[in-house]
């Protein structure tokens, strides 16, 4: 019998050092590529009021055009489709007698609940999966995910003490030789809301990936990352690896293999160091969301502790739009909004504006970085708010950022404020904000608060 074999990307989008699709390609005759987006709708999707932005969308075309690239080089078409996972990937099981079917092991909430779903539909078929997102297998780990310590540094220590996790172990890498062809022509083709969607400044896809790994690097910027890092804007103060990590053009092992040979060129140092060290905080996430599943989502978080905040839709909506009274926080949803990405200190800042000085449920915050960010990955983020918000990781309970004091050290000549001013806004006091009426919410469009009584 003819082994066909259906590999879905997910957080994967990328050919070389793609050890699923390599595990697949093993075990089968012919392979169909298949991405699936799946559909937006307003309301859809946990907390959000809005559906992907153009900046995402744009970002997503060039990242599926990158894997399209890549797997023609090997004879392959990527198939897009739009619509349920779980529709899609049985249409194709049932249409092409698919017998194996191949994934990166699933990291997030809904992703395990698909892959689950799957298996148990369809016991006929092969189900296979392997390690593409995260630095290490669970088996490495040097404890029982169910013990996954509660705070990043007692993780962070207990991954450096151990030799199975030694970063030069887990840096390296397989090239791809040979994928099976597909069983017939197929014919790459974007979905019609990725086709006139435009990128903002940021370009995805596998060869993209390679390149900036390659330009980070080559700009000795790795040497001052520690001092760089909290900067809000400005040439390589970060290494901006995110979107390409969270689409997977590009994986932690590559990184590191970059970052173990510029440390071995170029010597070492706290800076080197720390990059490694921000690299960590992304695996916590990932193994937090294994270990807590859907209550990464929860208002009550991991700690099940009930933050002081509610949902008030002017706020929520004057925040959104970058018109709240701070010019700081304005301009961080200013940037988002318009390229899809913010660094990490703005996210700090402006995810601390909406909890701790609004008082919105951080929960609304987090669905609408998921429709903005075009480094978006859910465990990173929600664990992230979470954080923020006192219902995670952090034994603090929380972060609260002055505003006043996160301007002065890092925008204190208002650069930064200046150059990312939302046009057509003007700044609205608080106490107004408070006391508009939103008996209409959510059936009024969320407006611009300077159009509010
Ligand atoms: C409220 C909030 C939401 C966030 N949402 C996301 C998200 O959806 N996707 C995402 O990738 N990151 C998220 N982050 C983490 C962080 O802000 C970004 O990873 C970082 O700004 C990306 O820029 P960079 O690649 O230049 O990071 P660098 O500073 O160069 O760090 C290198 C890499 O380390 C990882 N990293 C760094 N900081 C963190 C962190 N705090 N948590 C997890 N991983 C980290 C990222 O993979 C990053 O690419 C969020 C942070 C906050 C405060």
């Amino acid at each position: 019998m003819k082994r066909i074999g259906l590999y879905l990307f997910t957080q994967d989008c990328r050919v070389q050092d793609n050890d699923a699709l390599y595990l697949l390609s093993a075990s089968v005759d012919t392979l169909i590529c298949l991405y699936c987006v799946p559909p937006q709708t307003r309301f859809d999707k946990h907390f959000s009021q809005t559906t992907s932005s153009q900046a995402q969308r744009g970002y997503l075309k060039s990242t599926l055009q990158g894997l399209q690239n890549a797997l023609a080089q090997f004879g392959q078409t990527l198939n897009i489709e739009y619509g349920d996972p779980r529709v899609v990937v049985s249409d194709y099981i049932h249409r092409y007698e698919i017998t194996h079917v191949g994934s990166s092991i699933p990291v997030a909430y809904n992703e395990s609940r698909l892959w689950q779903w799957l298996k148990n539909t369809f016991s006929d078929v092969n189900f296979q999966t392997a390690n593409n997102s995260q630095m290490y297998y669970r088996t490495q780990l040097p404890f029982d995910l169910t013990e996954l310590p509660k705070s990043f540094s007692s993780f962070r220590k207990k991954i450096e003490r151990d030799e199975q996790c030694d970063r030069a172990l887990i840096a390296s890498q397989q090239p791809c030789y040979h994928l099976p062809p597909p069983p017939h022509m197929m014919q790459f083709k974007l979905p019609q809301h990725l086709i006139n969607s435009q990128n903002n400044g940021y370009y995805g896809g596998e060869d993209n990936a390679q390149k900036h790994l390659a330009a980070y690097f080559r700009s000795h910027a790795a040497s001052h990352y520690k001092q760089t890092r909290n900067a809000l804007h400005g040439s390589h103060f970060s290494t901006s690896f995110s979107p390409y990590l969270a689409h997977g053009a590009l994986s932690p092992q590559q990184v590191l293999r970059a970052l173990n040979e510029y440390e071995s060129q170029y010597g070492s140092n706290e800076s080197t160091y720390w990059i490694y060290f921000e690299l960590l905080w992304r695996e916590y996430f990932h193994w937090y969301s294994q270990l807590h599943q859907g209550a990464l989502f929860k208002f009550t978080g991991i700690t099940q502790t009930k933050p002081l905040t509610s949902f008030y839709a002017h706020l929520f909506s004057a925040w959104c739009n970058a018109n709240t009274p701070e010019p700081l926080v304005n301009a961080l949803m200013n940037e988002l909004n318009e390229t899809g990405w913010v660094s990490n200190r703005g996210r700090q800042i402006i995810a601390s504006y909406l909890v701790n000085e609004l008082k919105v449920d951080w929960r609304y915050g987090a669905a609408y970085f998921e429709q903005r960010l075009i480094d978006y990955d859910a465990p990173s983020n929600w664990g992230n708010w979470q954080y923020i918000a006192g219902v995670g990781a952090d034994s603090r309970g929380g972060r609260h950022f002055n505003i006043q004091k996160q301007t002065q050290l890092y925008d204190p000549e208002g650069t930064y404020t200046q150059l990312w001013r939302p046009k057509n806004t003007a700044s609205v006091p608080i106490d107004l904000v408070d006391h508009t009426d939103m008996t209409g919410w959510p059936n009024d469009q969320p407006g611009r608060l300077s159009n509010a009584k």
